[in-house]
């Protein structure tokens, strides 16, 4: 349905300018009964205007055209098309001083220790026969790096030999050795520090807002070996994956992303879609649904905890993303960025305000893609390969960094990867394509890969009193009336019980056909075959599973076929005429 709103924007728009007074004066009401009158009467006047029934029935098939869902529907997205392209005026940005200052006490390096250790690295290294010329250390908050000039005549390779008498010599786990640091000539023997300094987010998020490098999505991720800090472009990665065992730092990790694009976008320019089907992890951020997160039009809560509506929510997703990529066509532009911009330098209304930001957040990946397999996998790929020119960019994390989670497929779209400790190298291999996250030290220390360059950061701390402070802040606020809505897609909504065969798919015979003569109830078969969209096509195969035709779905498998001839399946498909 919003697709349609989309495709006709030249309508919708002259309609939305015809009850503009009337929307003014309701945005400082804080009555939604205001804004569900204006609602109202634009939906009835759309629906008069442009025959709305009969482009939408094209759409869906008809299935909701007569439903009350449908007109609720249709008046909620009425409702939000005008209200997200108001602007927020008044809205204050979350204050840092909500969040925790680093204790002066912290900051403060051991001097002592430092040279101790120094005078013990050298002495070890010299009973192995190893002499250097010079060393130097930097403190960072995990480790301490000694870089050494070896003498000359030291092979590289001794010194990485003797990592593990070093480690026994020092009584010291976890050193690691890089030789030769990469553009320095000179090798790095990193030594876990006694006591570890937290990396507290307030200063990275001073940093970040006091800096001119004007980054779109800059998210604070941490502190580099060095202390020096470690913020990114989340539109240059363009997608994040991100692994760890339980208890490593993901979820401070992932609040930390969160948290520090809170501080620099106003609600319009930025909508998180949520997925948590762990449903703990995201939970918090519930107050902010009608500022800053999007939601399926029959979604009652913003944040996702169902495998089912999840599939939903990455189809409505890709919709989004196709609407969009007509919306930059139109206004003959290549990228979200230049679209911004021209919207700003132009006074024609090229609807800025309904292309946020969309960053799509998926707690535990694993559990979605165990339950669902390739019906995530294939939205996901799409959405990874092609959204980033859209806005459109994603956040996968994962307990379970195993290669039936993280699939080849995924793994080549997504170019910016995490890891904080993992269990094995086979998964740190998983996910970083090296290993090394084995041998990380917890509490937020991890590795990043960005185009396969790995460096190691302790990542930035938040607690979860200081999400709850940041999130109040902005809920005390107004805000729009409803969560930013995604495109209703043709199965959200669905469920078995309401799958009505009367309503059959044009293409439902065809389908029946291909998957009894392939024995084989794939979706990306039918997608293949007929050329049709992913949405379309996992909405015929579940009509499929409503006839008996196929079995449910399970895992990333294709469905069973239950019937096993073509004769069977002619004479079940003229019993449904
Ligand atoms: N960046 C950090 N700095 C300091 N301590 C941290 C950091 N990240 C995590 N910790 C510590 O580790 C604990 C567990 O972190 P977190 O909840 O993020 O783990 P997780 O990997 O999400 O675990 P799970 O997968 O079980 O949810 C935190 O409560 C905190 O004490």
């Amino acid at each position: 349905m919003f697709s349609w709103l989309k495709r006709k924007p030249k309508q919708v728009d002259e309609l939305k300018k015809d009850k503009q007074p009337n929307l003014n004066s309701s945005e400082k009401s804080n009555d939604l009964s205001v804004y569900i009158e204006d609602g109202k009467a634009i939906a009835e006047r759309i629906t008069e205007t442009i025959n709305a029934p009969t482009i939408i029935g094209s759409d869906i098939s008809g299935i909701m055209n007569d439903t009350l869902q449908h007109i609720d529907v249709q008046i909620q997205l009425a409702v939000s098309t005008i209200i997200q392209t108001t602007v927020l005026e008044d809205y204050v940005y979350p204050a840092v001083t909500l969040l925790n200052e680093q204790p002066e006490t912290v900051r403060d390096i051991d001097l002592a220790a430092l040279e101790e250790n120094k005078s013990n690295l050298v002495t070890a290294l010299n009973s192995f026969g190893v002499n250097i010329q010079s060393i130097a250390a930097t403190v960072g908050p995990t480790e301490t790096l000694f870089e050494i000039v070896p003498a000359v005549g030291v092979r590289i390779a001794k010194i990485v030999n003797l990592k593990e008498d070093i480690s026994l010599t020092l009584n010291a786990p976890g050193i690691s050795i890089i030789a030769p640091i990469p553009g320095k000539g000179t090798i790095g023997i990193s030594i876990p520090n006694k006591v570890r300094q937290t990396v507290y987010i307030r200063s990275l998020i001073e940093t970040e807002l006091s800096s001119s490098d004007n980054m779109e999505l800059p998210i604070s991720l941490g502190k580099r070996s060095d202390n020096t800090d470690y913020i990114a472009d989340l539109t240059a990665l363009p997608h994040l994956l991100v692994a760890g065992a339980t208890g490593q730092g993901k979820s401070v990790g992932i609040n930390a992303i969160i948290v520090s694009l809170l501080y620099r976008k106003h609600p319009s320019e930025l909508k998180f879609v949520m997925i948590d089907t762990k449903q703990v992890e995201l939970v918090a951020y519930e107050p902010i649904a009608n500022y800053f997160l999007a939601k399926l039009p029959t979604g009652k809560s913003a944040i996702v905890t169902d495998a089912t509506k999840a599939i939903d929510t990455l189809g409505a997703l890709c919709l989004e993303m196709d609407n969009r990529y007509e919306l930059l066509k139109d206004a003959s532009v290549r990228n979200i960025k230049d679209y911004h911009r021209k919207a700003e330098n132009d006074s024609r209304d090229y609807r800025h305000k309904d292309l946020p930001y969309i960053v799509l957040i998926i707690e535990e990946f694993a559990d979605l893609m165990i339950r669902s397999g390739r019906e995530v996998e294939m939205p996901l790929t799409r959405l990874a390969q092609t959204g980033r020119v859209v806005g459109i960019h994603l956040i996968i994390s994962t307990q379970h960094p195993s290669s039936d989670v993280i699939t080849a497929n995924l793994k080549a779209n997504f170019l910016g990867r995490i890891s904080f400790k993992v269990t094995s190298k086979i998964n740190s291999r998983t996910i970083l394509d090296v290993n090394g996250a084995e041998t990380l030290l917890g509490n937020g220390d991890m590795l990043i890969a960005i185009n396969n360059e790995v460096q190691r950061i302790q990542c930035a701390y938040i607690s979860n009193a200081e999400v709850d402070k940041v999130v109040e802040s902005i809920a005390n606020q107004q805000g729009y009336p409803t969560a930013y809505l995604l495109p209703e897609t043709d199965t959200s909504g669905w469920n078995d019980a309401t799958i009505n065969l009367r309503y059959r798919d044009k293409m439902f015979n065809d389908c029946a056909r291909l998957v009894v003569q392939m024995q084989s109830g794939s979706t990306s078969n039918i997608q293949r075959r007929f050329n049709l969209g992913y949405n379309k096509a996992g909405r015929i195969m579940d009509q499929l599973e409503a006839a008996g035709i196929v079995g449910p779905a399970y895992g990333s498998n294709p469905r069973e076929v239950y019937y096993k001839t073509e004769l069977e399946i002619e004479s079940f498909l003229q019993s449904l005429k």
